[in-house]
């Protein structure tokens, strides 16, 4: 173990004797050589070795105290570095010990203080800024920079999550700070559903529309804004329409484009399927009713059979209500929900993920209906004794349609059918059990040899090939990562294959730390005050989160919560991760119906000194092509800067009108990354086209194919803005050669995102990180000009439809 000192800039120890000169002592180099500061040399000497984080340092460095610097050893040795212990109230040397905990390779007190490219003039002020320290801050800053890209219903979905998932103290305020992105949409929104293109709501109705739309997310979960005290809540007569809403949207399906998925789903039903779809259907043609309970062991097409008699009743214009006990399997139902949501059954957040539904979940349901119907008949009170089995139909389903799938070669689904008959029989008790000991009880399976993968020192990763077969070169095919999945038994072992699957994909890992916030030990101190930090965090306890999540574009990741059912985001929902922004992450679920939803709106914005000139060019209902379009780090002077991409309109750029729309525009195939993550695309095999944004709302569509120069190098380069006597701002960088793919993808999901267009003719941030740049290409759709009360003239564009779901 190896003590490490650290000290505030100049406020190191120094030893001397009562009659020494202290002008010499201060003037003396080696006064300078602390094992702090000469961290820094080192990591300036050997900028290759910049992993280690202070604490960590002595693992692959030897303090020499006589020489007074760190040496390289030879091989990496379990040291633990210990920081003295520092009480809160030392302020910024307490916060400067927390970084020294997380920032790795500083090669000044300068770099510690440099967050995201910006030097904080304070520890305590990078501690917030990288949201070590939990306050409302953090979740000002979360908006905000998840506004730079998300759609203003992505950010409701993200309010709504900040006020259920965590403690803001004050709401409020946070609402106020925030509602003018929050509700950016909705004058076109209502503009939409009033069918009348003149419509402008007034700040205040925008408030209200807003909190309704974040009150309709709140009552599909079962939640109401009324929860939250402090926040403004909608106007009672726009919660009495919310209420109007539920049933509006269950009648809001297009019923040719059901009538077409029940054809194609009732052509392909088994006969086991077939059997119990026409008793249902001449059920209710013969207007009958009843209650049928269908059951049968997993795979043989429940969920298939759900959705064949959900399409048929919608597509006669019927509300279905289908519920689902948790939100993994109400994802696989065709506008699957939750019964918790959907019945208001009272649940503990923090039971709610069990797979067991609750007596009392039952009971709820049965009032709703005797309440709905006005009569006492068909539900019991409990389950097995109910009154409702002498009522209800019982079907058993028994073809196994895992084993019925033609594209599964014939040696692999002879594999899968011994595997389920061997499990069918651990199940029944058929398999004798073993000890494992002399003296032990016969209770132990012996697995067969053949489900075993052979386990050599390369075990694991035995494992990882087997079941992830090319991974690097398949991660990007989100129907191969769908397929695919690794049971673990314990945290450990969990965390032993996400990092060395995580190795295996392309790209810089990011970090993402949990906030430290003090906790009170009930005598009036604090808990951090008596366990060291690191001691804390280092904690990996079942159902505590991670200190540190490491994760990378295009990792396959579970979702570990109940979340937001109605967006995919449940417990056990797969994710892709799209996209890493500093505090926000966005992310493609893949699997459940909602998958292949339709993408969220996008949007783009113009700026006021571009207004006049493209809003002659670009005309609502048209189509455009739009080429050679230049990438810009953000503008300082406007709000949206931090993870943003402008995108130039200059001299070169052409803009075509598309004649010819409709049929050839392509399924969206974007992908919005970071300008910082630029260039690890580059070195994919499939590199995308850089570019572009998209697009909008209502008919009519902008092509946006942006040419990047094959010799513009985005690897670091250098920007320099200047002002230009012709358009505003003029745009140069120091590049170097590096060719970028022109062709862009298939990429499995799409996204809206938000990118100035344009200069503002302020000047640049200049050599800014972490902005947002669009890749890939697509069609979108231009809105019309929108005047904000803000400063800015904004002409929105917005995304419409697309593959995936960004949430
Ligand atoms: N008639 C069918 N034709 C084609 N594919 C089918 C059919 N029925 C089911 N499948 C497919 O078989 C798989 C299993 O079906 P499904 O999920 O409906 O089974 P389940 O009984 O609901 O399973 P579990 O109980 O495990 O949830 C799915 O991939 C589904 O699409």
């Amino acid at each position: 173990m190896e003590l490490l000192q650290f000290h505030l800039p100049g406020e190191q120890f120094v030893v001397f004797n009562d009659n020494d000169d202290l002008h010499t002592i201060l003037e003396q180099p080696r006064l300078q050589q602390t094992m702090l500061t000469m961290w820094f040399q080192a990591n300036k000497d050997f900028p290759e070795l910049n992993q280690y984080t202070y604490q960590n340092f002595p693992t692959g460095f030897r303090w020499d105290r006589s020489l007074k610097r760190w040496t390289q050893r030879q091989i990496d040795r379990p040291c633990i570095g210990r920081l003295p212990f520092t009480h809160s109230n030392s302020r910024e040397r307490y916060y400067l010990r927390m970084l020294l905990t997380k920032v790795s390779g500083a090669k000044s007190f300068e770099d510690i203080r440099t967050v995201d490219g910006v030097i904080h003039p304070s520890f305590r002020s990078v501690c917030h800024a990288s949201g070590l320290r939990n306050d409302d801050n953090e979740w000002h800053a979360t908006l905000s920079e998840a506004s730079n890209w998300a759609s203003s219903s992505q950010l409701r979905n993200m309010f709504y999550a900040i006020l259920m998932f965590s403690k803001v103290s004050d709401p409020k305020r946070l609402w106020k700070q925030h509602w003018g992105e929050l509700t950016d949409d909705l004058d076109r929104m209502m503009q939409r559903q009033t069918r009348n293109p003149n419509l402008r709501l007034t700040p205040e109705e925008m408030q209200n529309q807003g909190l309704q739309e974040i009150e309709h997310i709140l009552n599909k979960l079962g939640r109401s804004l009324t929860y939250f005290p402090n926040m403004p809540q909608p106007s009672s007569e726009i919660a009495h329409n919310a209420l109007n809403r539920l049933i509006r949207d269950e009648l809001d399906y297009d019923s040719r484009d059901e009538a077409n998925r029940f054809d194609t789903l009732v052509r392909g039903l088994n006969t086991d399927q077939y059997r119990v779809c026409v008793v249902i259907l001449d059920a209710h043609s013969q207007d009958v009713g009843g209650l049928f309970f269908v059951y049968s062991s997993g795979e043989t097409g429940k969920t298939y059979l759900w959705n064949t008699l959900i399409a048929k009743f919608r597509s006669k214009r019927k509300i279905v209500l289908s519920v689902a006990s948790s939100g993994i399997v109400a994802l696989l139902l065709l506008g699957g929900k939750t019964t918790h949501s959907t019945f208001k059954i009272p649940f503990d957040p923090d039971q709610h993920s069990a797979p067991m539904t609750h007596r009392l979940a039952f009971e709820a349901v049965d009032r709703h209906f005797k309440d709905i119907y006005n009569h006492n008949r068909v539900f019991g009170a409990t389950l097995h004794r109910a009154s409702f089995w002498r009522e209800c139909q019982v079907m058993c389903l028994r073809i196994n349609m895992r084993l019925c799938r033609s594209e599964v070669p014939s040696d692999t689904l002879e594999q899968i059918r011994e595997f389920a008959n061997w499990i069918t029989k651990v199940g029944e008790g058929d398999i004798a059990g073993v000890p494992i000991t002399e003296e032990g009880e016969p209770n132990w399976i012996e697995m067969p040899h053949d489900f075993l993968i052979t386990d050599d020192e390369h075990g694991l990763q035995n494992l990882i090939n087997f079941d992830y077969p090319n991974l690097p070169s398949n991660y990007t095919d989100w129907e191969y990562l769908k397929d695919h999945g690794i049971l673990a038994p314990t945290n450990n072992d969990v965390d032993e294959l996400n990092s060395k699957i995580l190795s295996m994909l392309p790209g810089n890992v990011q970090r993402y730390y949990s906030s430290d916030t003090l906790g009170h030990t009930g005598d009036g101190g604090f808990l951090d005050n008596m366990e060291p930090m690191e001691l804390l965090n280092s904690l990996n306890l079942s159902r505590l989160p991670y200190h540190c999540l490491e994760l990378k574009v295009g990792a396959p990741v579970i979702l570990m919560q109940n979340m937001n059912q109605s967006i995919g985001l449940c417990n056990g929902a797969r994710l892709i991760i799209k996209k890493l922004g500093y505090r926000v992450v966005e992310v493609l679920v893949i699997i459940g119906l909602r998958a292949i939803e339709s993408v969220d709106e996008g949007q783009v914005t113009l700026l006021n000194t571009d207004i006049d000139k493209y809003k002659e060019i670009l005309k609502q209902g048209k189509v455009y092509s739009v080429a050679q379009i230049e990438l810009m780090p953000p503008d300082r002077s406007y709000k949206y800067t931090n993870y943003q991409m402008r995108l130039k309109f200059g001299n070169k750029t052409m803009i075509t009108e598309i004649l010819d729309d409709c049929d050839d525009i392509p399924r969206y195939n974007f992908r919005f990354i970071e300008f910082c993550h630029i260039p690890q695309y580059l070195h994919m095999p499939d590199s995308p086209l850089i570019g572009a944004c998209l697009s909008t709302v209502g008919r009519t569509r902008l092509f946006i194919d942006p040419d990047i120069d094959e010799t513009d190098d985005l690897h670091g380069c250098d920007f320099r803005v200047q002002t230009s006597a012709i358009e505003g701002l003029e745009f140069s960088a120091n590049l170097s050669k590096k060719s970028i793919e022109k062709e862009a993808p298939a990429d499995v999901g799409s996204s809206g995102a938000a990118a100035d267009v344009g200069s503002s003719g302020a000047a640049a941030d200049i050599g800014s990180t972490g902005a947002a740049a669009n890749v890939g290409s697509s069609k979108a759709v231009v809105a019309e000009e929108k005047l904000t009360e803000k400063k800015q003239k904004r002409i929105k564009l917005v995304a419409t439809k697309g593959q995936g779901k960004k949430v």
